[in-house]
């Protein structure tokens, strides 16, 4: 008779035998594409934290790497790949066409259960699926209305002055500063309190009244930064160690917050349409939380309490660090390009002069956007998106493989929209290291362009529901800080623009993609502002 641990060792070849016959079945379906064998799925937990690359170990940080050499490889914009000791077997897509076709039909394609795991704190609209979504969608879109976004850009407006009134932005007209994240954070979290909770949190104020243990804004920080260990490892947060523990405390305190204030505006809405009879109650349904509490007083038990925490979360969560890395990266972007940079400047002063920009300026400053998204497409903040066909489905497109068959894609098979591949689909955006905003200039976000095939922001009915709430403080701030302040990197002795490039925007990619450290730049006052 085997011993435990020899019926161990049983059991385990037993499971990598029906994983490997699932693999070599899926392999065999998708003959079409070219197949690479890996150790484990990038979005399993060893694929996820283990800090360390090889091309046998690619996690998701292989994407970056490798993101010159991984379609032209094999000559193909899909790939499989194959984890040989642990985790499925998926497609890795770098074409913006085929990803628009999975994206367009979200019954034909919805997220796989891996990506609808984020709800912690409750059903939200990023996680759900099917008549859910549905429900969550219609819920909150028309809540970044035009009044939310005339709002975001105000908010942003008056969050720029506040900040320049600090000490460290008052201490002379050239400021190097280590770490420009830590502005851009701020303003991303605070706009979000204001604009999305009817929050006004000043620049300088912590949050931390009433009971919390730790401020809220330190919290929101916290909890974005381990989603993915703590969706994976909730009871090692549990232990008795006190940096786990602060962590674990940090989740608490969000939840707790979350509901309080969920309970309290409830009650004052409740209040306020007695005593008006109601009229008083769109004041509560311009600003998302207030349309997410009257969604769940409409709509009772089909949308709860629990489902107003569960977005309310989600919003922090999505509209937080995408926004405020994007806003570094482009402010990195621009340090280094500097005749990039000048001709924003000119084009920023021959719109507002010295007049702060308005809402009605956004179509007139597309050349702040370009630059936006020409940072996005560099460094997507969401790097990926995970759909899976609900039925075998057949993929035709003539640049998806060199063979240019049909390709099928077996029921249940992960499909990874790559957004480093498809931003740098050669195709389409060609030079694709360059900072080039000009490349956008032919295009416009309505019509069907380049702006058609970025996919940053997503498209089709998923479309990201913050993308003109993101867009909108990104085009009012870096029009200010463009307009006051000459941005530039330090390079280090001997050092040329592009080594600072390889050696400072190095991103670290998990839920997000960020950059693996600071962003170090400096501010010169322009003197030409009065
Ligand atoms: C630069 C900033 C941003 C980027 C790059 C970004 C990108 C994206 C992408 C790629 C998706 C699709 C995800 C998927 O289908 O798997 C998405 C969805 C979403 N985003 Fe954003 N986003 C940004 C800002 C925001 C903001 C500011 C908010 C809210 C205030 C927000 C809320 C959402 C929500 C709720 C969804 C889910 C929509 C749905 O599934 O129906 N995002 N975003």
């Amino acid at each position: 008779m085997p011993s435990i641990l020899g019926w161990a060792a049983i059991v385990v070849v037993l499971i990598q035998l029906k994983r490997l016959f699932k693999a070599y079945a899926a392999i065999k379906a998708m003959k079409g594409l070219p197949t690479r064998f890996i150790l484990f799925g990038p979005i399993t937990i060893i694929g996820a934290i283990v800090p360390f690359y090889s091309r046998w170990y690619p996690r998701l940080i292989g994407a970056w790497i490798e993101r010159h050499t991984r379609y032209a490889e094999f000559n193909s914009e899909a790939i499989v790949f194959v984890p040989v000791l642990y985790g499925d077997v998926f497609v890795q897509l770098a074409s913006p066409e085929v990803s628009k076709t999975i994206l367009a039909d979200i019954n034909a394609w919805p997220k796989p259960d891996v990506a609808v795991t984020l709800n912690e704190m409750g059903e939200n609209v990023l996680t759900s699926r099917g008549d859910q979504w549905r429900l969550h969608r219609r819920a909150v879109t028309p809540a970044f209305s035009n009044e939310t976004h005339t709002n975001v850009w105000e908010v942003t407006r008056s969050l720029y002055y506040q900040m320049l009134d600090t000490e460290e932005w008052r201490s002379g007209d050239k400021l190097f500063f280590p770490s420009i994240s830590k502005y851009t954070t701020r303003l991303a979290l605070l706009v979000i309190a204001a604009c999305g909770f009817n929050m006004q949190l000043q620049w300088n104020e912590d949050g931390s009244s009433d009971g919390l243990t730790s401020p809220i804004d330190r919290a929101v920080v916290t909890v974005s930064s381990t989603i993915v260990e703590r969706l994976n490892f909730a009871w090692i947060f549990r232990l008795p160690i006190e940096g786990l523990r602060k962590i674990d405390r940090a989740w608490a305190d969000l939840h707790f917050w979350l509901n309080r204030e969920v309970r309290t505006t409830k009650e004052e809405l409740h209040k306020v349409m007695k005593l008006s009879g109601g009229d008083n109650k769109a004041q509560y349904e311009n600003n998302v939380f207030g349309r997410l509490i009257a969604a769940s007083m409409e709509n009772g038990k089909d949308f709860d309490d629990s489902d107003v925490v569960g977005n309310l979360f989600i919003f922090f969560f999505a509209g937080h660090e995408t926004t405020a890395w994007t806003l570094v990266n482009t402010l990195a972007m621009l340090a280094l390009y500097q005749d990039e940079q000048e001709r924003l400047y000119n084009h920023i002063r021959s719109v507002v002069g010295d007049r702060d920009p308005t809402p009605t300026d956004y179509p007139d400053l597309a050349p702040v956007l370009w630059c936006f998204y020409e940072a996005l497409r560099l460094y997507p903040t969401a790097h990926i998106m995970l759909r899976t066909p609900s039925e075998d489905t057949v993929l035709s497109d003539p640049h998806l493989v060199a063979s240019k068959e049909n390709v099928l894609i077996p029921k249940g098979v992960i499909v990874i929209v790559d957004l480093i591949g498809t931003s740098r689909n050669p195709r389409h955006f060609p030079d694709g290291d360059a900072f080039n905003p000009l490349r956008w200039s032919n295009s416009s976000e309505t019509s069907t362009n380049l702006f058609d095939q970025f996919l940053g922001f997503s498209t089709g009915p998923r479309v990201c529901v913050g993308k003109r709430f993101a867009t909108f403080e990104a085009v009012c701030w870096l029009t200010l800080i463009m307009r006051d302040w000459k941005v530039d990197v330090k390079l280090n002795e001997g050092e040329t623009r592009e080594q600072w490039r390889e050696r400072v925007m190095k991103p670290v990619m998990l839920a997000t993609m960020r950059m693996d450290g600071d962003v170090p730049l400096t501010f010169t006052r322009r003197t030409s502002k009065a």
